[in-house]
C-alpha cells in the first residue's frame, strides 16, 4: 500500500531543509507523482531509451536511484540482461529500494550501493540515469558529475538528465512556476504544503536552466543534446556521447 504524503501538511515551528531520510522515503512513490508533472511519462521513456541504447555486456548506472523506479524501467527496456547499477546516498531509500524492487521481473540485474555519487566511479556504461538527482548536487560539483559520466559511458552511450529547471526569463519562470502549483493543488497539496516545502527545498536544490545544462553536457564533450520532454518547469533531456 501507498502512504500518503502529508509531511508539510500541519504549520511547522521551524521548517527544516528537506532530506531523504525515513519520513520522506516513507511517503516517496505518492510525493513523487504528485509533484514532478510527468514522471510516469519520463519513467516510460526510460524504458524505450534502454530498449534502443543498452549495449550487450555495458553497464547502466541509475544516479540517485530513490526506490528504484528508473532501475525498473531500465531493466525492462534492456534487451541484454544488463548490469544495473543503482547508487543513493540515503540509507532509508536504499532499504526500502531492496524490498521493493524484488518484487518485479528482472530486479536480479540491479545491484544497490550506498555511495556519494560525485565521489563514485563510473566506467564500461552504455547508459547513465539521473532522474531528477543533479538537481540535489552542489552547483559547484555539477561540471566535474557530467565530465565523469561522460568519461564513463563507451561511444554511442547516452545520459539521461531530468531536471526541475528555471526559465532564464523571470516573466517565464513565474508562468511555470504557478502552472507546477495548480498542478500540486490539483493533486491535493494545500497552500501551506506547497509553501512549507518551497521553504524547506531552498537551500538543497538549485536549480540550473536548460540552457545551463545543454552548455554543461557539450562542453564536457557530449555531441548532441535532445530534449525530449518539459512540462511546466521539469524537464527530461538526454545527451549522447
Ligand atoms: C528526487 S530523488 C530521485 C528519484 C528517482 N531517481 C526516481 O526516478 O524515482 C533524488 C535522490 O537522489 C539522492 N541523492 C541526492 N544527492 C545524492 C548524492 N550526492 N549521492 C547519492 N545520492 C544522492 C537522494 O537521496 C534521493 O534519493
Ligand atoms: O519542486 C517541488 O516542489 C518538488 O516537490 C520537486 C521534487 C523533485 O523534483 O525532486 C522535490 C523533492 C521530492 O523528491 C519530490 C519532488
Amino acid at each position: 500500500m501507498q502512504n500518503t504524503d502529508t509531511i508539510f501538511a500541519q504549520p511547522l515551528n521551524e521548517v527544516k531543509d528537506f532530506r531523504f531520510d525515513e519520513q520522506v522515503a516513507d511517503v516517496f512513490p505518492d510525493m513523487i507523482s504528485r509533484s514532478v508533472p510527468g514522471y510516469q511519462s519520463i519513467l516510460n521513456a526510460i524504458e524505450f531509451l534502454a530498449n534502443r541504447y543498452a549495449q550487450p555486456n555495458k553497464r547502466i548506472y541509475d544516479l540517485g536511484c530513490s526506490l528504484g523506479a528508473a532501475s525498473l524501467a531500465a531493466a525492462h527496456g534492456a534487451q541484454h540482461e544488463n548490469p544495473i547499477y543503482a547508487i543513493d546516498n540515503s540509507q532509508a531509500m536504499l532499504a526500502r529500494c531492496g524490498r521493493y524492487i524484488r518484487q518485479f521481473q528482472h530486479a536480479n540485474n540491479i545491484q544497490l550501493f550506498e555511495n556519494d555519487i560525485t565521489q563514485i566511479e563510473i566506467s564500461d556504461a552504455c547508459m547513465v540515469i539521473m532522474n531528477f538527482t543533479l538537481q540535489f548536487v552542489d552547483p559547484a560539483k555539477r561540471d566535474a558529475m557530467i565530465k565523469t559520466i561522460y568519461n564513463g559511458l563507451e561511444p554511442g552511450g547516452v545520459l539521461i538528465l531530468a531536471e526541475k529547471i528555471r526559465h532564464e526569463d523571470p516573466q517565464a519562470d513565474e508562468l511555470l512556476v504557478d502552472l507546477h502549483h495548480d498542478f500540486k493543488r490539483q493533486n491535493g497539496y494545500s497552500e501551506l504544503e506547497i509553501s512549507q516545502k518551497r521553504v524547506a527545498l531552498e537551500n538543497v536544490m538549485q536549480l540550473d536552466s536548460f540552457e545551463t545544462h545543454r552548455k554543461r553536457m557539450l562542453n564536457a564533450g557530449f555531441s548532441s543534446v535532445a530534449l525530449i520532454q518539459q512540462q511546466f518547469n521539469f524537464c527530461a533531456m538526454v545527451a549522447m556521447k
